[in-house]
């Protein structure tokens, strides 16, 4: 079964005082979810919004699933907030927590009725969440440093994304950074089928096309005995 392809456009780009606007324009060119980037200024030297935006947001568009990419210190702070705010895949970092405490916010998470990432920066290995895989829906590997849209793709983390889909042929893994047009082949080969792409996105001039090129891709190579 091939996997299936996600198209999860980043808004930290967009115009956030017409956020609702800007994600409607984006779903209707055939996005598949929101990827919302929650900063604290302290995991991140940057900062976003937190639930009380996501509530709005919610009220306005409302059959969407919203992903949270907590790029935050406390992850675990936010799982009610969150939730109550109509978040449906909240993804967290492992590196600011305590390895051990992982398996209790991955429950909190889903007592709380949402889906549980686990992200990892560009310079944590897979192997750090390897023991925690089964109780994630979805783990999301940065291809840039969190903290800014814009940045440049970093295609050798592309080993991981690959290393993952070898061991783990079912998983959702997502890519998030610099995927666009020019990077996203290298994705879709390593067996990547969430894709989040901000800049890209808002920037060009057709958004169907490019999600459409996104998923092709991704539909591409995700079939059986064509991923490499
Ligand atoms: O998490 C992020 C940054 O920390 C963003 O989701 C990511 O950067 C997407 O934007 P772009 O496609 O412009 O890189
Ligand atoms: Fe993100």
């Amino acid at each position: 079964m091939p996997l299936v392809a996600k198209i999860g456009p980043s808004i930290l780009n967009a115009d956030l005082s017409d956020l609702a606007s800007e994600s409607q324009r984006l779903l209707d060119n055939g996005a598949d979810y929101l990827h919302l980037d929650v900063m604290d200024g302290h995991f991140v030297p940057n900062l976003t919004f937190g639930h009380s935006l996501v509530k709005c947001l919610r009220r306005k568009i409302k059959d969407t699933p919203f992903e949270t990419h907590m790029m935050v210190t406390n992850p675990q702070q936010w799982i009610q907030n969150m939730a109550d705010a109509g978040v449906n895949l909240y993804t967290f970092h492992v590196e600011p927590v305590c390895q051990s405490d992982i398996p209790e916010i991955c429950r909190q998470i889903q007592e709380a009725g949402m889906k549980v990432g686990l992200a990892v920066k560009p310079g944590t290995g897979v192997e750090t969440v390897q023991q925690y895989i089964d109780l994630a829906d979805v783990v999301l590997v940065m291809t840039v440093e969190p903290g800014f849209g814009g940045q440049a793709f970093m295609r050798d983390m592309m080993p991981k994304v690959r290393w993952l889909r070898e061991h783990y042929p079912n998983l959702n893994i997502e890519v998030d950074g610099g995927v666009g047009p020019e990077t996203i082949e290298y994705c879709a080969k390593a067996g990547a089928n969430m894709i989040v792409s901000g800049t890209a996105l808002i920037e060009a001039n057709n958004q169907k096309e490019v999600i459409n090129l996104l998923r092709s891709m991704v539909q591409t190579y995700s079939k059986p005995n064509t991923n490499f």
